[in-house]
């Protein structure tokens, strides 16, 4: 019997089948692939071709995106520091119950703090791979795809990242991807890189015995 939070007197039930059969049947390790970066830097463009990559392969992956779970989910929550702390907690918690499934889950969030990616992390400290899309602003704000850095800059969206709320990258992160020699790669030619990860570190099979 434990407490947990506000939880008082709860028990945990352990199912019979388990996270290694699991991942057996799928043949494939469940993790996390977060993706982070500024609005607009092409984080789920890259989390639906890495979907789209992995699927082709066999194997069975799933996004979270944080601009869609705010529909549902984390309809609760703005974007104040507090409610942006809690919308990572939220996703973070969920994604690891993916990954506790054998999928391999991918978290699309702009997550501007590390103190909240590095929570994230802790829960499953081995397989949780942080993809930081290290775009310019001044690339993200030419794309605008949704004319929102427009609205910030015209003052209509206070607290908006990059412009008046910040953005700490990553000191330390599995991949860094963005710009060279001043051309951003394709999404296909960045989620072969996340994907060549996943198959390097072992993700895409399952621990023959
Ligand atoms: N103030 C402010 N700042 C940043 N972004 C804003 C804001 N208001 C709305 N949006 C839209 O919300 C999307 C980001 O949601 P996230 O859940 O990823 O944000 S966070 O991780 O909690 O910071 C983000 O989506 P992406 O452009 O896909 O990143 C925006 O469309
Ligand atoms: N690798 C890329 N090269 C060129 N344009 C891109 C790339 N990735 C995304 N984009 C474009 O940038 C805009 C923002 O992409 P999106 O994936 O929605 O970013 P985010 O989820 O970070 O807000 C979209 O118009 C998208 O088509």
């Amino acid at each position: 019997m434990s407490t947990v939070g506000n939880s008082t007197n709860i028990f945990w039930h352990e199912c019979p089948v388990g996270k290694s059969e699991r991942q057996k049947l799928l043949n494939q390790k469940g993790c996390v692939v977060w993706i982070t970066g500024l609005s607009g830097s092409g984080k789920s463009t890259l989390a639906c071709s890495i979907n789209r990559e992995l699927y082709s392969k066999g194997k069975l992956s799933y996004v979270l995106d944080g601009d869609n779970l705010r529909h549902g989910l984390n309809k609760d929550l703005g974007f104040k520091f507090e409610d942006r702390t809690e919308n990572i907690r939220r996703v973070g918690e969920v994604a690891k119950l993916f990954a506790d499934a054998g999928l391999i889950c991918i978290a699309s969030l702009i997550s501007p703090y590390r103190k909240d990616r590095d929570a994230c992390r802790a829960l499953l400290p081995e397989s949780f791979i942080e993809v930081f899309m290290n775009m310019p602003l001044e690339v993200c704000e030419a794309r605008d795809a949704k004319g929102l850095y427009k609205l910030a800059r015209a003052g209509k969206i206070t607290g908006f990242t990059g412009i008046d709320d910040p953005y700490e990258p990553p000191l330390k992160c599995e991949i860094e991807l963005g710009h060279k020699d001043g051309v951003c790669p394709t999404p296909v030619a960045m989620a072969g890189k996340v994907v060549s990860y996943l198959e390097e570190k072992g993700f895409l099979e399952d621990d023959k015995e």
